[in-house]
């Protein structure tokens, strides 16, 4: 039993825990108030870009014109993926989930760069813009790989959501489409000790390489108490179908003690600030699209929820519906939050090796005191 100072308590999730100190994001659960580098996302989410927004979270300031300028240059120039992990991701089978598929070739990108293990902040800083860049390509390549099409080569001239959307569609998208993805990748681009951000900082201060730290934050984003609710929340959606349908749909949740995907928050206490953003760009979309049903069950839902089990939505729920709306696949949902959240992770990263001590907790240890050993004959 690992007993320090004398006494060994307990902290299930580790709940409310300091973990580490950071200066990247300011998650404030009680008031429902997100800061990236103390700006407000609410600011962000209005005047910002992901590119913007990458550079503020990796650097801590904002970015002048030409840093901008010379920043997004290198985003687009290592958006190219390269020819070893696009033919890995050829040899993929087609009907593996997108999450899998997306971290087994952001560990073949470890594998085809020869930097890969070198942990000077200036390499990996420049890993960093490669994985911000490449993600993306490699989620458009996988996307379109397994519905039997051509990955498509990027467009240099397109903004990074711009581009995002190019690749996976295969036509120019219009402003509107560009600016909801442009707010997506803003939105969920970090949040503090998130589980997946903690992943990949427990990871790093081992002083192993970025591409095995932002593998496991993959892995780990994927489950569906984290990054893959947005899958089960349009699930949730296609289910119900109808409005009317919606209180049955409660309590049979309800009944079999299940869980409502996209409510509640380890940190939020009140609404999450980034909700009201994705479920007022869901509610022009279903608007523009003349399909408001999505947004009206969401909106329903909510309600019902709230009053059920008094937890607010979270992040997750009114992407699905928006993301539905954008055309965008259901099973690429959770992709499309780790081709955002990269930037938080890489920012952490350099982070935690700025630095950096290993992370190792204690275990309350709750099993046996010492047995005497009895040979297997004996047993
Ligand atoms: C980007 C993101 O990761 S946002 C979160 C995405 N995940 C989801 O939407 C999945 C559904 N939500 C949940 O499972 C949880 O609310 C979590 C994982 C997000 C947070 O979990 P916790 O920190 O344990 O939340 P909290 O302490 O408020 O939960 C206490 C109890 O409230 C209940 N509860 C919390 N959320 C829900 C929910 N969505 N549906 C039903 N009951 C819930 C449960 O009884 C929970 O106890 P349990 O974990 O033993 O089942
Ligand atoms: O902070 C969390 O626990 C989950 C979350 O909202 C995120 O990762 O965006």
């Amino acid at each position: 039993m690992e007993v320090l100072k004398g006494k060994s308590v307990s902290t299930k999730g580790l709940k409310g825990i300091i973990a580490a100190d950071s200066s990247i994001c300011k998650v404030n659960g009680l008031e429902g108030r997100l800061m990236y580098r103390g700006y407000n996302i609410h600011e962000l989410a209005e005047h910002s870009s992901f590119e913007e927004v990458s550079y503020l979270l990796l650097k801590g300031e904002l970015p002048n014109t030409e840093q901008l300028a010379t920043f997004s240059k290198m985003l687009a120039d290592s958006r190219e993926i390269p020819a070893s992990t696009l033919e890995l991701i050829k040899s993929f089978p087609q009907d593996i989930p997108p999450m899998t598929a997306l971290r087994t070739a952001i560990s073949a990108l470890g594998m085809a760069d020869h930097d890969a293990e070198n942990n000077d902040p200036e390499a990996n800083f420049e890993k960093s813009i490669d994985l911000i860049a490449r993600l993306s390509s490699v989620i458009a390549a996988i996307h379109r790989i397994r519905h039997g099409q051509e990955p498509l080569a990027p467009k240099p001239e397109l903004s990074h959501a711009g581009n995002y959307m190019w690749q996976l569609n295969g036509r120019d998208p219009s402003a509107d489409e560009t600016k909801a993805m442009d707010l997506i990748l803003i939105l969920h681009a970090e949040h503090g000790l998130n589980a997946s951000t903690f992943a990949a900082r427990v990871i790093i201060a081992t002083l192993t390489d970025i591409y095995s730290a932002v593998t496991g934050a993959i892995g780990a984003l994927k489950g569906p108490l984290h990054g893959g609710a947005n899958v089960e929340v349009l699930k949730a959606l296609h289910k119900i179908d109808d409005v009317a349908n919606v209180a049955k749909f409660v309590e049979g949740v309800r009944e079999s003690k299940g869980k409502f995907m996209g409510f509640g928050h380890a940190v939020y206490q009140v609404e999450d600030p980034r909700a009201a953003h994705l479920k007022e760009l869901s509610r022009r979309l279903g608007i523009e699209k003349r399909e408001t049903k999505w947004y009206d069950i969401s909106i329903e839902l909510e309600s019902q929820v709230k009053e059920a089990i008094n937890k607010n939505c979270n992040v997750d729920f009114y992407s699905a519906s928006l993301q539905h709306y954008m055309g965008i696949p259901g099973d690429i949902f959770t992709c499309i939050f780790a081709a955002s959240r990269i930037s938080g992770w890489c920012a952490h990263i350099l982070e935690q090796l700025s630095n950096n001590k290993i992370i190792r907790p204690s275990a309350n240890y709750i099993g046996s005191e010492e047995r005497t050993y009895v040979p297997v004959s004996e047993r």
